[in-house]
């Protein structure tokens, strides 16, 4: 185990033996699996920021042996955290395991999570191996990520279809070997909530060892059940939860953290255990992920979704007036939520912006703070009430930009019923202003036709999404592009009340991302 004068160190001691559920974030490494999610290092690190402040005990912050891009953000996060334990995934092999402890070298807490597949299905047809060569495997691996570090976890991928036998054989092995957290995943969401319980009673009842190490879960939510498991896995002995901001990850995602940990702090009389999350910070990581992504939240999504605290009806709202708790269970500041006195317009100084961005969760240093003063200030020239979400949408959209090559000028579009769409348009390339003028289907169609004259590019358009950031005719529209070459795809977002306006930014800020991640995987062919 870790020093254990440290917090996280404590933690997993208590959790062996107590009420504390460590919570470990996959954020960046399941998270990223979703397709279309796929993050810029310097993104990953600004998440892991933000999970670190909100105090999540262990970040999983990729899988090294995946490429170039995977390890070198886990060793760039593995530099900066210092109060988490910054984690790096690697399979049931000595190439995989030694290169994810070369990504976590710098760190000041590291946790190599090693996994390999012990159901008969995965075995047989996906490893082609015998269950006494898995188990060897098992042994291996493990032994070999001790001699590393001392904080190693093992999992059994698609534990919750296994052979319990053999499961509960495995499980003992891994920590003779040195395992001192054992995850149980429900890889494909595929438990029903009581049969996990007793799967982790059954361990804890079988596993001689058990008591040596802390019982992890990380549960899918195919069935929309991650949550309910992964708390009905804590209420049977489980001491550590994985999950993921907005319960991103692969297919149907992962057990959302904002739910496990809001579901422990609203029903602490069901569920008496303490975890380490400041949940004042859940809104702020909730919408970073969301920016930096491209996955907008469902309005009625659990905890962070635009009406997660929102009342309409009359009757409602009637119980809301006389008593808060008539109509909700959770305080919206306790998630982050600010209700703020503050009402911004054109005639709004500065102070009051950086007052207006504290509340809303941003802490943006001087250059960033006046560059969104003044998209701020040009938005109030165009709208009639600037809200909170048009605030967020603007600051989103600064902090999602990125390094830039290109950058927007202006634009003016043609379009209607009896003309054929026209956009004339103008970026910067490289210092350089370049115009050019592109019919199309439609206007978005002919602005980013517009876009590949002057900047001639191959990536494939793979997503163009558009929403509304409030409601009205002036509303912002929040678009986002998402891009794709040689693998490797990039979302880019932005919002402005003109909606082709928007098109044109998302698509240059995604473009932007794309030449950066050319520029750190082949600098010699970075040409247009
Ligand atoms: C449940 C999960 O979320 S597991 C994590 C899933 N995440 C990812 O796969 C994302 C990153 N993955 C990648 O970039 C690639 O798959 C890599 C780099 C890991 C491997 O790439 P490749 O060498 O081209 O192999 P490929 O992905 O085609 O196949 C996987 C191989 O790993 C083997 N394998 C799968 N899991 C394990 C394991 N836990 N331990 C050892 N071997 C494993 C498979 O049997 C297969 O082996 P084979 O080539 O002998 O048939
Ligand atoms: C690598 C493992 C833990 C995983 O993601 C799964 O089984 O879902
Ligand atoms: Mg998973």
């Amino acid at each position: 185990m870790a020093d254990s004068t440290h917090p996280v160190a404590e933690a997993a001691q208590q959790a062996a033996a107590g009420d504390h559920v460590v919570i470990f974030d996959t954020t960046l490494r399941d998270g990223e699996q979703s397709p279309g999610a796929s993050m810029t290092i310097e993104e990953k690190i600004r998440v892991a920021q933000v999970l670190e402040e909100m105090g999540v005990d262990v970040i999983e912050a990729g899988f090294p042996i995946a490429s170039e891009g995977d390890f070198q953000a886990v060793n760039a996060i593995a530099r900066i955290v210092k109060e988490s334990v910054v984690c790096g995934l690697s399979r049931a092999s000595a190439a995989d395991i030694d290169r994810a402890a070369e990504a976590l070298q710098p760190a000041a807490r590291k946790r190599i999570h090693t996994f390999i597949a012990t159901s008969p299905l995965h075995m047989k047809f996906k490893l082609q191996m015998e269950p006494e060569q898995v188990l060897q495997r098992v042994i291996d691996s493990v032994s070999r990520a001790r001699r590393h570090t001392d904080d190693v976890e093992w999992s059994c991928e698609d534990g919750s279809r296994t052979e319990h036998e053999f499961l509960f054989r495995c499980v003992e092995a891994a920590i003779e070997a040195g395992a001192t957290t054992i995850n149980i995943p429900d890889t494909v969401g595929y438990a029903y909530p009581e049969e996990f319980a007793d799967l982790i009673r059954e361990i804890r009842n079988n596993v001689p060892n058990i008591d040596k190490a802390v019982i992890s879960v990380h549960c899918h939510n195919d069935l929309g059940l991650a949550v309910a498991n992964s708390l009905m896995a804590v209420e049977a002995g489980a001491r550590q939860i994985e999950c993921t901001i907005n319960g991103i990850g692969e297919r149907a995602g992962n057990a959302a953290l904002e739910e496990v940990v809001m579901a422990m702090r609203t029903r602490a009389d069901l569920l008496p255990y303490r975890n380490r999350i400041v949940t004042q910070e859940i809104m702020k990581a909730s919408r970073l992920v969301s920016a930096i992504t491209g996955f907008a939240i469902q309005p009625n999504k659990a905890i962070v979704g635009t009406n997660a605290f929102a009342h309409e009806s009359g009757i409602h709202q009637d119980g809301m007036l006389k008593h808060a708790g008539t109509y909700e269970i959770m305080k919206p500041e306790d998630v982050g939520l600010v209700k703020s006195s503050l009402v911004m317009g054109k005639h709004s100084g500065r102070h009051a912006f950086r007052k207006k961005l504290e509340e809303l969760g941003y802490e943006l240093g001087e250059n960033a703070l006046n560059d969104a003063f003044l998209r701020f200030k040009n938005l109030a020239d165009r709208k009639k009430e600037v809200f909170d979400e048009d605030i967020v949408a603007l600051v989103d959209d600064q902090i999602g930009a990125g390094a830039q090559r290109i950058r927007f000028v202006r634009l003016a579009v043609q379009c209607g019923s009896e003309i054929k769409p026209r956009a004339d348009l103008v970026l910067e390339v490289d210092g350089e202003e370049k115009a050019a003028t592109a019919e199309g289907d439609g206007p978005v169609d002919a602005t980013f036709r517009a876009i590949r004259e002057i900047f001639p590019h191959q990536a494939e358009l793979q997503l163009f999404q558009v929403g509304a950031v409030t409601q009205g005719t002036d509303a912002q529209a929040d678009v986002t592009v998402r891009l794709a070459e040689n693998g490797k795809t990039v979302n880019g977002g932005a919002a402005d009340t003109d909606t082709i306006v928007a098109a044109a930014r998302a698509y240059v800020a995604a473009l932007n991302k794309l030449l950066t991640k050319r520029e750190k995987t082949a600098p010699a062919a970075l040409t247009a």
